[in-house]
C-alpha cells in the first residue's frame, strides 16, 4: 500500500479544548520540529491548495520566529538509500517509498533548512527513533518539542507521544500541520489534547516565542539553570556557583542572549563575576527594577 493521493482539505480551526496541563511554549525550552517535509510526501497534495499551501506559509512564520527567539530548528528527512533492515516493516507497510524516488527526497524549497539548523535522518515514524534526538535537546538543557509538517497522525502523532514518554513537552502546531484528510488531521489533534501534548495555532506559538523569558522567581531561576545544565532542580542550591554545577561559557552566553532580549542589561561577566545563584538573582531583580 502507498500513500494515497490526498484531496484538499482546510486547515483546522476549531482546536480541541486543553483541560488537563497549562504548557505553553517557552523561548529557554522549546525546539521547532519541522517533521518530513520532504517533495515524496508532500507531491500526494494539489500543492496550490489547503491544507499543503499554508501549512508551509506557517511552517516558515514559525521558523522566522524560532530565529529571532534563539530557539533552535530541526528537521526530519528520509534518506533514499534504506536497506531492507534499515526500512523494516515499513517496506512491507508502505513499500518502497522515498527509495523509489529518490529525485524527490529533498526537503521543500520553500522550507528549507537554514545554515544554523539540525536536519537529521527519519528512519521511523518518531522522530527520536534511532536518532539523537533526545541526545541533542538534552545537551541543549531543552524540554519542549513544536511539532510541524507531515503527516499529522502518524510520524507527528507518534513523535508527540514519543516525546512525553521521554518528558518532553509536545506541541501540535494545528495550522502547520497536514495529513491524509481533515478527519485524520483532527484525530491527531484530539489524541495529543487528550493523552499526552498541547494542540495550539501557528500564531499563539509565535506569540509565546515573542514573549522575553526573564525568570520571574528564585524557583524559576534555579529551574531554569537546572534545564540548562541537565541536572534536577533540587540540586541547584542559592549558595552554589553556577559554572561550577556544569553551566559551560555557551550555554551562559544563551542566557546572556535571551534575558538581554527580554529587556535586562546584563553581560557575560556580569554573571560570570557573581558565584552564588542567590547573587544572580537578585542581579536579575535589580536589572528587572531599571528596565523601562
Ligand atoms: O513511506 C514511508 O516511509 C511513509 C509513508 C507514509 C507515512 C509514514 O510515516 C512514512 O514512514
Ligand atoms: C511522512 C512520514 O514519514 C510520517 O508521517 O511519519
Amino acid at each position: 500500500m502507498s500513500i494515497p493521493r490526498i484531496a484538499p482539505y482546510p486547515v483546522p480551526t476549531s482546536l480541541p479544548v486543553q483541560s488537563r496541563v497549562n504548557w505553553q511554549p517557552d523561548p529557554a525550552r522549546a525546539v521547532l520540529l519541522v517533521h518530513d517535509l520532504q517533495e515524496y510526501f508532500l507531491d500526494f497534495y494539489d500543492r496550490g491548495d489547503a491544507p499543503v499551501a499554508p501549512m508551509l506559509d506557517r511552517v516558515r512564520a514559525l521558523h522566522d520566529a524560532c530565529d529571532g527567539a534563539g530557539v533552535p530548528v530541526v528537521y526530519t528527512a528520509q534518506p533514499t538509500a534504506q536497506t531492507p533492515r534499515q526500512r523494516g516493516l515499513l517496506q512491507e507497510w508502505w513499500g518502497p517509498g522515498v527509495t523509489a524516488a529518490t529525485d524527490r527526497a529533498a526537503i521543500a524549497g520553500s522550507v528549507a533548512p537554514r545554515a544554523h539548523d539540525t536536519v537529521l535522518t527519519k528512519w521511523r515514524y518518531s522522530a527520536f527513533a534511532m536518532t539523537d534526538l533526545h541526545d541533542r535537546m538534552r545537551q541543549w538543557g531543552r524540554d519542549q518539542l513544536l511539532i510541524t509538517g507531515v503527516y499529522a497522525h502518524i510520524g507527528c502523532m507518534a513523535t508527540a507521544l514519543d516525546a512525553f514518554m521521554r518528558d518532553i513537552q509536545p506541541f501540535m502546531v494545528a495550522d502547520a500541520l497536514a495529513d491524509f484528510s481533515a478527519a485524520d488531521h483532527a484525530m491527531a489533534l484530539d489524541y495529543v489534547t487528550q493523552r499526552c501534548g498541547v494542540v495550539l495555532a501557528s500564531q499563539a506559538c509565535i506569540d509565546a516565542l515573542a514573549a522575553p523569558a526573564l525568570p520571574t522567581s528564585l524557583d524559576a531561576l534555579r529551574a531554569e539553570l537546572a534545564r540548562i545544565i541537565g541536572i534536577p532542580a533540587a540540586q541547584v542550591g542559592l549558595d552554589d556557583n553556577p559554572l561550577h554545577l556544569g553551566l559551560d561559557s555557551i550555554r551562559l552566553m544563551s542566557l546572556v542572549e535571551r534575558w538581554s532580549a527580554a529587556g535586562a542589561a546584563i553581560g557575560f561577566v556580569d554573571l560570570a563575576e557573581r558565584e552564588r545563584v542567590s547573587d544572580w538573582w537578585a542581579l536579575l531583580e535589580a536589572r528587572r527594577e531599571a528596565m523601562p
